[in-house]
């Protein structure tokens, strides 16, 4: 068996969404991890942060009507703060399995910053959804704020961010380092902090990047064997949720788009994670991509269950 690099992509199934939630939910998560591990993978894992990053943004925000002198933390701070509290619970709980398992490896978060354009258009049209619902008088407060709500009639409102593309992953030598020597690495959390870089300064700018689109992007750049997305759902389904729902065993990048034609893959679920899978296999001309849960992903990587997308 040959070590294989891959680039493994978290979801909300793998973190939960509250504090308790996520301290247990990494326990399985790891359980996944670790099969991954001894099945001689080099993981570098990038996971999903908007329940995460809401509650940070409303506990810092609640804070200061508290304490006054505590002013709001801006976004990109609470997406800092994301990726410390939730590469914390995943790297202490990979390296708990992995030991039980008598597999002694160096797991490590690094805080990473991802740069963004200042004029992509995701700036003026917030579009990512991020937190739980509100009432109307608390969205109301955040469009007095500048902020941006969705109304979900009958349900009530969630806060929209802009979400722009990533450009550069600034701390990506690191990142390869600790790879190139075998260690598992968590990096590029929640998309990465979005920074704009204004000659040698790097700005937080408010928004949340893409997960789906920072894992592409980041398998690619690693040259990544694999890109493993590891989700709430067993594979791809053509006509998912209809009664003729079927499970897409194996897609190329063409027949991945003719499906995004047909509008096949939800908005800001699927299409995001068959994007960022026709990004990275269309930058290294190589490998594969996994689509799957975190139950079926030993089964996955031996060609026995998810969704495989090749060039
Ligand atoms: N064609 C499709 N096949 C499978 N799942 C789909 C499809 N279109 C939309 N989905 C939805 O995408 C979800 C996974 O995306 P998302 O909820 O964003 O998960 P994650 O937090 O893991 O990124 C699935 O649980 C499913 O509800
Ligand atoms: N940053 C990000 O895409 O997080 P979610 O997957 O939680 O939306």
């Amino acid at each position: 068996m040959s070590r294989k690099t891959a680039v493994v992509s978290l979801g909300h199934d793998a973190l939960g969404y509250t504090t308790g939630a996520q301290r247990d939910a990494v326990k399985v998560t790891a359980g996944a991890l670790a099969d991954l591990v001894e099945e001689d993978y080099q993981l570098t894992i990038t996971h999903s942060n908007g329940p995460q990053v809401s509650m940070i943004h409303k506990a810092m925000t609640e804070l200061h009507r508290v304490y006054i002198d505590y002013t709001p933390a801006p976004m990109c701070v609470c997406s800092a703060m994301s990726q410390g509290y939730v590469g914390y619970d995943i790297q202490n709980a990979l390296r708990s399995e992995l030991l039980s398992r008598g597999i002694p490896k160096s797991v490590s978060t690094i805080l990473t910053q991802v740069t963004v354009d200042p004029y992509d258009e995701a700036f003026y049209e917030p579009t990512k959804v991020i937190g739980r619902y509100m009432a109307k008088e608390d969205a109301e407060t955040e469009i007095k704020k500048g902020n941006y709500v969705r109304e979900y009639p009958g349900k009530g409102y969630r806060r929209v961010v802009a979400a722009p593309k990533p450009i550069d992953i600034v701390e990506i030598e690191a990142i390869r380092t600790l790879a190139e020597a075998d260690q598992v690495v968590i990096a590029c959390g929640g998309g990465g902090i979005p920074v704009i870089e204004q000659q040698h300064v790097l700005k937080g700018a408010s928004a949340v990047i893409e997960k789906d689109a920072i894992a592409g992007k980041l398998a690619a750049d690693l040259n990544c064997d694999e890109l493993i997305i590891l989700t709430g759902v067993e594979c791809v389904y053509r006509n998912y949720g209809s009664e003729n729902q079927t499970p897409v065993t194996a897609m190329t990048v063409a027949e991945a788009k003719a499906e995004i034609n047909q509008g096949q893959f939800e908005a800001g679920t699927m299409l995001p994670k068959i994007e960022a899978a026709i990004a990275y296999l269309e930058k290294v001309k190589k490998g594969r991509v996994l689509i799957t849960s975190m139950k079926k992903v030993r089964d996955a990587v031996k060609g026995r269950a998810g969704t495989v997308i090749t060039q």
